[in-house]
């Protein structure tokens, strides 16, 4: 159905329409809508629904171009993920290729990158090592926030042909917008290039390995486009929030004084 809400909201609508046409339509959706429940009158008395029709049911009734744009760009992309979710099943066109998938899965995954760079952080005995490592550690949390954040706000569901079989999820995943895995992939990225001197094939290979784990969620069919898109661009974008507040012996002495002891 796409962002939830809508799907609702356009039923409604749809609903309304019928019974302006003439359609006796008195389902749930034009008993609970307000609009409805107007252009409901509106065809049992004869009165001219010109008469004063309040501006919400213009809107509704009307929708703009933006409104318009914005269903028709949901259809695509879920069309589109769902053409694309090759490998959401084992007795899909590309299902063989599944396990391999859902090894890219756990290399995105956030458990892994915040053991692994809290490990680090444990281990490491320079100072310029630990400062990074725990403006790493910052990110991830940051960016697990962040999405857990968005996905409870715009509440969209997975698509329907995912299966729930992903490693270690916290109650919000079972909404898909954004893409977690693709926000820390492009969060993760960025922070590498900037952070560690890699030779050019090594950071070739640190771009390559964001984008798979990006379009891997929507072949998985964990994902539709658009929340891979969007995951990927609010990625990149936490980055520069993670470099403008970046953590240093100087910004936060307390933090650093307590990793040092
Ligand atoms: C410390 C703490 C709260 C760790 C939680 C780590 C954890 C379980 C992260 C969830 C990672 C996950 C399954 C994200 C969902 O990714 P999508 O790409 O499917 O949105």
């Amino acid at each position: 159905d796409g962002l939830s809400g809508d799907g609702a909201r356009s039923r409604a609508m749809g609903a309304g329409a019928r019974q302006v046409s003439g359609a006796p339509a008195h389902s749930d959706a034009t008993r609970t809508s307000p609009s409805c429940q107007l252009l409901c009158n509106v065809h049992q008395t004869g009165q001219s629904w010109h008469s004063q029709p309040p501006l919400e049911d213009c809107m509704r009734l009307n929708p703009s171009f933006a409104g318009i744009a914005l269903r028709s760009l949901l259809a695509v992309d879920l069309w589109a993920s769902k053409r694309l979710g090759v490998c959401a099943a084992e007795g899909s066109a590309w299902g063989g290729a599944r396990p391999l998938m859902k090894v890219v899965e756990v290399s995105g995954h956030g458990l892994p990158w915040l053991l692994g760079t809290a490990y680090g952080l444990c281990q490491s005995d320079s100072a310029a090592t630990r400062e990074v490592l725990l403006n790493l550690l910052f990110a991830l949390l940051l960016d697990l926030v962040l999405v857990a954040v968005v996905k409870g706000l715009v509440k969209r569901r997975r698509p329907t042909h995912n299966k729930m079989d992903m490693f270690v999820t916290i109650s919000v995943d079972k909404y898909s917008f954004p893409s977690g895995h693709a926000t820390r992939a492009a969060l993760v990225c960025r922070f590498v290039l900037h952070h560690l001197v890699l030779a050019v094939p090594l950071r070739v290979l640190v771009v390559l390995w964001a984008l798979i784990v990006g379009i891997s969620r929507v072949m998985l069919g964990r994902h539709n486009v658009t929340d891979v898109l969007f995951g990927l661009f609010l990625g990149y974008a936490l980055y520069s929030v993670v470099e403008y507040c970046w953590l240093s012996p100087l910004s936060a002495p307390a933090l650093f004084a307590l990793w040092s002891s």
